[in-house]
């Protein structure tokens, strides 16, 4: 990469919301009827997910050059079971798959690639079998590959919160469709709590009501429903834009957003940025000053790789707090980030619930990337500043977004 030659003045619009569109393809799987998606991120967790739900019964259609998914949901508690679910390297998929996939008295093993094996499953493998259904656990207790078969009654059941909401999120995804309905009780503090808000309110658009903890039986209701773009992937345009005193506009996102994600505007805002903010647009304009902050970013985990970047370019160090829970991600974000920095020539200390970032000149380096779409995506700002950045395996992106570095090139 080379730096950009003049800051960046120009409007963005990333592709659809990974979270909702998981979100919706689950709750439009459960609906009986048809429903159509439009804004649909297509990227490989949304498609592991459009596998499981088509293994689950549900028929999928999905229209590549407009982003559109049309669903027509088939009833889980009568699937056949699916001998093989590969949820790939998705936690969301794999974690709202599972509560779905036990509603139907018939087998379904769940599974996803060597980095999805080694990130923790025991509090849903747990609700499970406390909700009734088998689960055998296939290889290491308490990791995939997995194997349930329901149906799980539902019911009040305890479940830890410190690891993941995605645990949560799935449970009451398949809530409604329980005999007895849901009703979970945390055993630690919630993690990520934002997300469990998106769940709420995707639910509530195919017609359920769920509060934060608790869902009456009901149904999902086929659904038209647009999805809005990723406020994670806009973070990296919205730092972009602080990092290089420019101006950029992230289109279709804004005040009205259902994903946390959209508040790291309001991090970029306290380390010195100007943000202009309407309903459905966010703008962040450099200002050429970035201050170092302490910052808890526990409600927007996948942001804190961004900061980090950001955080070179301040005046005073960084310290993010809240976030050990990341560690449980694609990779240890926590040591990656700090290793990387460190590659580069950057002082930055790792610490039980986050890191420290120490501003510094970033030395030209080719920076690994652990199968980690968030380290590529992150690493490659500093390269928008610093001559002689690489990034090494940028194919990892496709997780969640397979045109990104074609749109950060578009900053040029
Ligand atoms: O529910 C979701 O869509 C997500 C929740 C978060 O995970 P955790 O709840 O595991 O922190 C987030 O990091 C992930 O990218 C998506
Ligand atoms: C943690 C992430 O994804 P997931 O948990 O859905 O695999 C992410 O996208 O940063």
């Amino acid at each position: 990469m080379s730096p950009l030659p003049v800051p960046p003045d120009t409007s963005v619009r990333p592709p659809g919301s990974k979270s909702i569109t998981n979100r919706a393809l689950l709750c439009a799987s459960l609906a009986p009827g048809r429903s159509t998606l439009t804004g649909t991120l297509l990227a490989d967790d949304t498609r592991a997910m459009l596998g499981a739900v088509r293994a689950l019964g549900a028929v999928v259609v999905v229209d590549e050059a407009s982003s559109t998914v049309t669903v027509t949901g088939a009833d889980p508690r009568a699937s056949a079971g699916a001998p093989t679910i590969d949820a790939r390297s998705s936690g969301t998929t794999s974690r709202f798959i599972l509560p779905a996939a036990a509603l139907s008295p018939h087998r379904s093993a769940i599974d996803g690639t060597t980095q999805l094996r080694a990130r923790p499953f025991g509090p849903v493998i747990e609700a499970l079998r406390h909700l009734g259904a088998t689960v055998e656990e296939l290889g290491r207790p308490g990791f995939l590959p997995v194997a349930v078969a329901g149906p799980i009654r539902g019911g009040h059941v305890q479940l830890s919160g410190h690891l993941s909401s995605q645990f949560l999120s799935g449970l009451l995804m398949a809530g409604p469709l329980m005999r007895d309905g849901l009703d979970v009780e945390l055993t630690s503090p919630l993690v990520s709590v934002p997300y469990l808000r998106m769940t709420v309110a995707v639910m509530a658009a195919f017609g359920v009501d769920a509060d934060g903890l608790s869902v009456r039986p009901g149904s999902y209701r086929p659904t038209d429903y647009a999805i809005e773009p990723d406020a994670s992937a806009a973070s990296y345009f919205l730092a972009a834009a602080a990092i290089t005193g420019g101006r950029i506009t992230v289109e279709g996102l804004g005040t009205a957003s259902l994903q946390g994600d959209v508040a790291f505007a309001d991090v970029l805002e306290r380390m010195g940025a100007r943000v202009e903010r309407a309903p459905n647009r966010l703008t962040v304009i450099g200002t050429g000053a970035l201050h170092g902050i302490d910052v808890d970013m526990a409600d927007i985990s996948d942001t804190a790789q961004t900061l980090a970047a950001v955080a070179v370019f301040a005046d005073t160090p960084t310290r993010i707090r809240g976030i050990g829970f990341i560690r449980g991600k694609e990779t240890n974000r926590i040591a990656a980030v700090v290793t990387e920095l460190r590659r580069a020539g950057i002082d930055a200390t790792e610490h039980d619930d986050g890191f420290t970032v120490r501003p510094g000149a970033p030395t030209p380096t080719r920076f690994v990337t652990y199968d980690d779409h968030r380290m590529a995506m992150s690493l490659s700002l500093l390269g928008l500043r610093t001559p002689g950045i690489e990034i090494a395996e940028p194919g990892c992106v496709a997780k969640t977004y397979p045109g990104f570095f074609r749109d950060l090139d578009r900053l040029r």
